[in-house]
């Protein structure tokens, strides 16, 4: 290894990369097994290698809630509940911290915690000014790329999974379909107005999400708006349409099965067509231009699916996109200001 490796580059935020095992906001128990597979394939080596300091923040461990029944359709929610009030309490410790928060999920129910956990951070350093707008909503823009739209209710999800919901928890407009009565989740506020998300690469939306897409006049790329923008140009308007004026603090919640299969396949609800690699790291190098990223979260990596070649492709994805998101260079290891390459005596 040459000598630059690891100079770490001062001008830099220190990422504050932990664990969130999550797994009951959906069926499959394996995707708490995400967190150390991403880390086993690497992430701090190659964020060390690029000069980019990072600190592991450890696990956020997901304590089962004695006697959590359904309520109606809905599966573990006071487990899900009570688990991503402790992510949201992580991500204030970082960011009060002066880091940026990696969530490694876990299940994207995770999301719930981190986005609302991001947002009461933003609150407390740049406190609303008393203006309407500025009590509504906390300080900061969501960028949330899946190949599902995750905005189903809890009384409109066909599955009862609560990974397909974590938006309508999180937008002011969606108070009205959230029950007063749902167990667990008495402490979540609302913390963005619908203006405040953008989506890129849904394929697979339920019929009900369609309709508060449409209706919460949600911007949102799926895939043959990809295919026919080009995924620059989606990246373009999806920003400038949640933060016109360029200022705010972003929050990028990445689902790994925004990838296609074929680059992603150990994920819990893979859906076919999806954003190529290149894509993705795309879409993580512009976040990481902007010089606004506070936050990310990369979800749903299922070690236990798949074959092994498939689980070390979707890993590797993951710590690719993660590096890509914090500012590594996709052509290589980046030189320090003043290096100088020594000449033969
Ligand atoms: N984070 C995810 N992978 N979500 C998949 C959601 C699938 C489906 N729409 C549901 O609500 O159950
Ligand atoms: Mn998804
Ligand atoms: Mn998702």
């Amino acid at each position: 290894m040459n000598t630059t490796a690891g100079t770490p580059r001062p001008d830099q935020k220190i990422a504050g990369i932990f664990g969130a095992l999550m797994n009951r906001g959906q069926g499959k128990e394996g995707v708490r097994e995400g967190p150390n597979a991403i880390r086993e394939a690497g992430l701090f080596t190659q964020l060390k290698e690029c000069g980019i300091r990072a600190l592991d923040y450890g696990d956020v461990e997901i304590q089962a809630v004695a006697s959590d029944d359904e309520w109606k359709k809905v599966k573990y929610c006071r487990t899900v509940a009570s688990g991503c009030k402790q992510i949201a309490e992580k991500m204030e410790l970082i960011i009060k911290e002066h880091g940026i928060p990696v969530m490694l999920g876990g299940d994207h129910a995770a999301a719930i915690g981190s986005i609302f956990g991001h947002a009461s951070a933003q609150r407390q350093l740049h406190p609303p000014t008393g203006s309407s707008s500025s009590e509504l909503h906390a300080p900061l823009a969501v960028l949330w790329i899946d190949a599902h739209g995750d905005i189903n209710t809890p009384l409109t999800t066909a599955t009862g999974n609560l990974h397909g919901c974590p938006v309508s928890f999180l937008l002011h407009e969606m108070t009205g379909y959230i029950p007063h009565d749902l167990p667990g989740f008495d402490w979540i506020k609302p913390c963005l107005t619908a203006d405040r998300i953008a989506y890129i690469g849904l394929r697979a939306l339920d019929q009900d999400e369609m309709y508060l897409m449409e209706k919460l006049k949600i911007k949102y790329f799926p895939m043959q708006l990809v295919d026919q923008l080009g995924i620059q140009e989606c990246l373009k308007q999806a920003l400038a349409a949640i933060d016109p004026k360029g200022v705010l603090p972003l929050h990028l919640s990445f689902d790994i099965d925004a990838l296609d299969p074929s680059d992603a396949a150990s994920t819990g609800t893979p859906v076919m067509g999806g954003l190529t690699l290149r894509e993705g790291l795309q879409i993580a190098e512009f976040v990481h231009k902007t010089g606004r990223l506070s936050a990310m979260d990369l979800v749903e990596v299922n070690p236990e699916l798949g074959t092994p070649h498939q689980r070390a492709k979707t890993t590797e994805a993951a710590c690719a996109i993660i590096s890509g998101a914090l500012g590594k260079p996709r052509q290589g290891v980046p030189f320090p200001p003043g290096f100088e390459l020594p000449l033969p005596a």
